[in-house]
């Protein structure tokens, strides 16, 4: 997970229906298009008078600034027809796929206005359609439409925005109620109250309060550089059957009969299922007959496993554990393994075992033990698989950290063609680490590629903060000019260690605080400035530097800045100034139209089987 990169964001709103854009007919409410047309009206939506500056294209809106030196412009694209969400399919989520494929080179974002009803379905089904996904793709809804006055739409509508623009989470993520969640571990558990939904198994990526916390140990690190592959194959014959006390065989084998290929079978509690002869014998001849079967409970929380003989007998059946997996995920993600093509009955299930999008807990030691297979070639699939899945997470664990190395030495070479916003394991991303080292050339080429300038790593620390400890000085005029600050944390016990500094006659060490933006007045824990105690030592360098700062230019840094510090969604580049970027930084406010679109009012996608 890595802060946003650059000053301008755009994204791409795909808006498909639901309660948020719904209008009252005839007492009952239906869909309603023109939701462009009402954001428009929203200053906290459009700011209309920055987007006639800029001359923006009439199908786009832009967010009132979050920091001042960043935009966030969208597009809405309002699918045809709209739906109540309750109509929605697997076609109409592949083709909303599809969507965000086709203009994924143009966005930096995407967001995804749904009804709240399958919302948790669409969330599951797009986390397995989109594979590989480098960008963020947020779905988001409401319970109440967004122009009544009393409403969840905006709030809603605006954090998925936020979110989308300023962090890249590559997941598909559900905003809901200040909360991002994993798509595929949601699902809806009220159908009145604003917090519609929750994710029983797995915390939430991040919650937004005054501030934005994200759970980074959460957040599913992007695939190096491989492309996005959407996976429009998803098998449609899949059903859900929830158990039930005394549930009568012959219901079940009834259900089972082709043309069902796959069916999640909600049990109860832990996995169990009644054990009745007659039951596990047609669930038995399902499985014979190639019938996929997934067990998950039907509890909320919790997971399927092995304490019980009720549950073994399940398992007796050739049924394949769901684990912690919602019904929404399991279902989707039965569609997609059996929309695989060329894959034996052995490989369809040792893939229905693996963690693919983080759509389930595998119990520790799992991973390794290729539980399913029935045949050597099956066992040697899952080897490979589970070798080629350990090469990724090495890769993926490393990667961060050898760009880290490389900016710390300076070396450019390395560094082209990595993903610059990496975070290490600490947090600190090659910026860091350049800043650090004193590598002025790194940090510049890191400015003009568009990193961010502020990020904080574990412990909130900024690579401002980095370079001022090492008292490299022009990295810390390369950080100014594009806008870092120091945050007050940062600044907290500043007083005390420019002290320390006046009394070890340490200039270069006092100028680089004062480079950067600190207030050379401040006084340390027994209330002297650092001036008193460099004249009470005698250092005369220092005291002429810092009578000549409380003449002249003041003790406080050359030209600072107003700091936007607020690290919530009002400004989530916590360290931006009220400075201009780097020049070069802030490109125009692209023209390019996605393709298909047909103005402002008329940004129309046709969803599902045309009449
Ligand atoms: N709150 C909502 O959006 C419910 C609506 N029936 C839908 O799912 O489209």
């Amino acid at each position: 997970m890595a802060r946003a990169l650059g000053p301008e964001r755009r994204l791409l709103a795909v808006y498909t229906g639901g309660t948020i854009g719904m209008r009252s007919e005839h007492g009952v409410l239906v869909p309603g298009s023109g939701l462009a047309a009402v954001l428009r009206t929203l200053p906290m939506f459009h700011d209309e008078e920055h987007a006639r500056a800029c001359g923006l294209p009439e199908d786009t809106l832009v967010l009132p600034p979050a920091s001042p030196a960043q935009r966030v412009t969208y597009t809405v694209l309002e699918c045809q027809p709209l739906f109540d969400s309750s109509d929605m399919t697997i076609t109409e989520w592949v083709q909303i796929a599809q969507t965000i494929e086709r203009h994924y080179g143009q966005y930096d974002g995407f967001v995804v206005i749904h009804g709240t009803d399958t919302m948790a379905f669409a969330a599951s089904v797009l986390s397995f359609v989109l594979e590989n996904l480098q960008k963020t793709v947020i779905l988001t809804g409401a319970q109440v439409p967004i122009h009544a006055l009393w409403n969840d739409g905006r709030e809603n509508l605006l954090g998925a925005l936020l979110m989308a623009s300023q962090y890249v989470i590559p997941e598909v993520c559900l905003f809901f109620q200040n909360q991002l969640f994993r798509g595929n571990r949601v699902t809806k558990v009220d159908s009145r109250r604003f917090a519609a939904f929750c994710s029983p198994n797995l915390p939430p990526l991040a919650v937004v309060g005054t501030d934005v916390t994200i759970n980074r140990e959460l957040v599913r690190k992007a695939r190096g550089k491989d492309p996005l592959v959407v996976h429009s194959s998803m098998e449609r014959d899949v059903g859900l059957l929830r158990l039930y006390p005394g549930i009568p065989a012959a219901l079940v084998r009834a259900f089972l009969q082709p043309p069902l290929k796959g069916v999640v079978m909600e049990t109860f509690g832990s996995g169990n299922g009644p054990t009745k002869p007659d039951l596990l014998r047609e669930l038995q001849a399902a499985a014979e007959r190639g019938l996929v079967i997934v067990n998950c409970t039907h509890c909320l929380q919790g997971s399927v496993t092995s304490d019980y003989a009720a549950g073994m007998a399940m398992a007796g059946a050739g049924i394949v554990s769901g684990f912690d997996m919602t019904s929404e995920a399991a279902l989707a993600k039965l569609s997609y393994v059996l929309g695989q093509p060329g894959l034996s009955l052995d490989g369809k299930k040792e893939l229905l075992a693996r963690d693919l999008r983080g759509e389930m807990t595998l119990p520790t030691g799992a991973e390794r033990r290729p539980s399913l297979s029935c045949s050597a070639l099956g066992r040697g699939i899952a080897q490979l698989l589970t070798l080629s899945q350990e090469a990724d997470a090495v890769r993926d664990a490393l990667m961060p950290s050898l760009a880290c190395a490389a900016a710390h030495a300076g070396n450019l070479e390395v560094l082209q063609g990595s993903d610059l916003s990496l975070e290490n394991f600490n947090g600190q991303t090659p910026l860091h680490a350049a800043a650090r080292g004193g590598q002025a050339g790194v940090v510049s080429m890191l400015l003009r590629g568009g990193v961010h300038v502020g990020p904080r790593d574990e412990d909130g620390l900024s690579p401002l903060l980095l370079a001022v400890k090492g008292r490299h000085r022009g990295v810390i005029e390369l950080l100014r000019a594009a806008g870092a600050c120091l945050s007050p944390r940062e600044l907290e016990d500043v007083g005390t260690e420019l002290c320390r500094l006046a009394s070890r006659a340490d200039l270069d060490g006092l100028q680089s605080w004062w480079q950067a933006g600190a207030d050379l007045g401040c006084p340390g824990y027994d209330g002297r400035s650092a001036l008193l105690v460099a004249e009470a030592a005698g250092n005369l360098e220092v005291v002429t530097f810092l009578q000549k700062l409380q003449g002249g230019a003041g003790a406080q840094a050359p030209g600072p800045r107003k700091c936007d510090l607020m690290e919530g969604p009002q400004a989530p580049h916590g360290s931006d100034c009220d400075v201009p970027p780097l020049p070069g930084l802030l490109p125009s406010v692209s023209e390019t139209q996605p393709e298909g679109f047909v103005g402002q009012s008329g940004n129309k996608i046709s969803l599902g089987t045309p009449p």
